[in-house]
């Protein structure tokens, strides 16, 4: 059979296509503005011809780490479903999803891989971390001692990888539980965390979701745009 000419994927649902990005928490941390984009992807990006290679680029491999209970699963929900369920059922080993988007006319799909926090676990979940091309480090925002504990789950997932080869991701959850005051402190302890980890930090409540269309929030209160949370 020629190939090229059988068309097997399903279209990519309306809003997973992405034409616009959302807008930074920070500066310093925004993937858009960095140098040192992938050069395929930017390449990609710049070249309309490269639409027809987009097969190249067609996955890529997100894990999520974090201590248990932090909201791991219901991130993911979240960005995937749409849903959140507030019944806790630990994940056991791993668990993934896979979601289809169209950036900038490219097609693209990630590959997200859901793993457990609990320790007994670690070792299943661990095998996973190979060839992440994204790492998402979650904490709890009600709970300090878990933004501490992400520098380990990094570190682990990092050890699994090539250096310099996994853009990486803090992710703050359950913005819904904090008063704005108690928000901001821990907001400023996670900025410079992820400055130290050179990650882009993510600040949401996978309960409440965002309100997707606002451009009101000021720059440093939340992630507006951000397609899932
Ligand atoms: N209020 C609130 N609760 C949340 C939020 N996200 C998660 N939860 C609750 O936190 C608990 C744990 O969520 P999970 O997503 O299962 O946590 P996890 O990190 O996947 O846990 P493990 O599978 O054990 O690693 C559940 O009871 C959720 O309902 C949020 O944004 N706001």
């Amino acid at each position: 059979m020629e190939s090229g000419k059988l068309c097997v994927s399903a279209p990519v649902s309306r809003d997973r296509v992405v034409t616009r990005f959302p807008k930074w928490y920070t500066p310093e941390a925004c993937l858009q503005l960095k140098d040192h984009w992938h050069v395929q992807v930017r390449n990609a990006c710049q070249d309309r011809s490269a639409r027809n290679v987009g097969h190249r680029l067609k996955i890529s491999k997100v894990v999520v780490v974090g201590d248990l209970h932090v909201g791991k699963t219901c991130l993911i929900n979240r960005f995937c479903k749409d849903v959140f369920d507030r019944d806790y059922k630990a994940t056991i080993g791993v668990d993934f999803e896979i979601e289809r988007f169209e950036i900038s006319g490219i097609p693209y799909t990630l590959q997200i891989w859901d793993t457990a926090g609990q320790e007994k676990f670690k070792c299943i979940a661990s095998a996973y971390y190979r060839g992440a091309q994204v790492i998402i480090t979650v904490f709890d925002l009600a709970d300090i001692r878990t933004l501490e504990n992400t520098r380990q789950w990094l570190e682990d997932a990092l050890r699994e990888n090539e250096p310099n080869s996994s853009f990486v991701f803090l992710v703050g959850t359950k913005k819904d539980l904090l008063s704005a005051a108690e928000c901001e402190r821990t907001e400023r302890d996670a900025v410079r965390l992820a400055a130290e980890m050179k990650a882009e930090f993510w600040s949401v409540s996978a309960k409440t979701g965002i309100d997707r269309g606002s451009t009101e929030q000021p720059q440093g209160r939340g992630p507006e745009g951000l397609a899932c949370c």
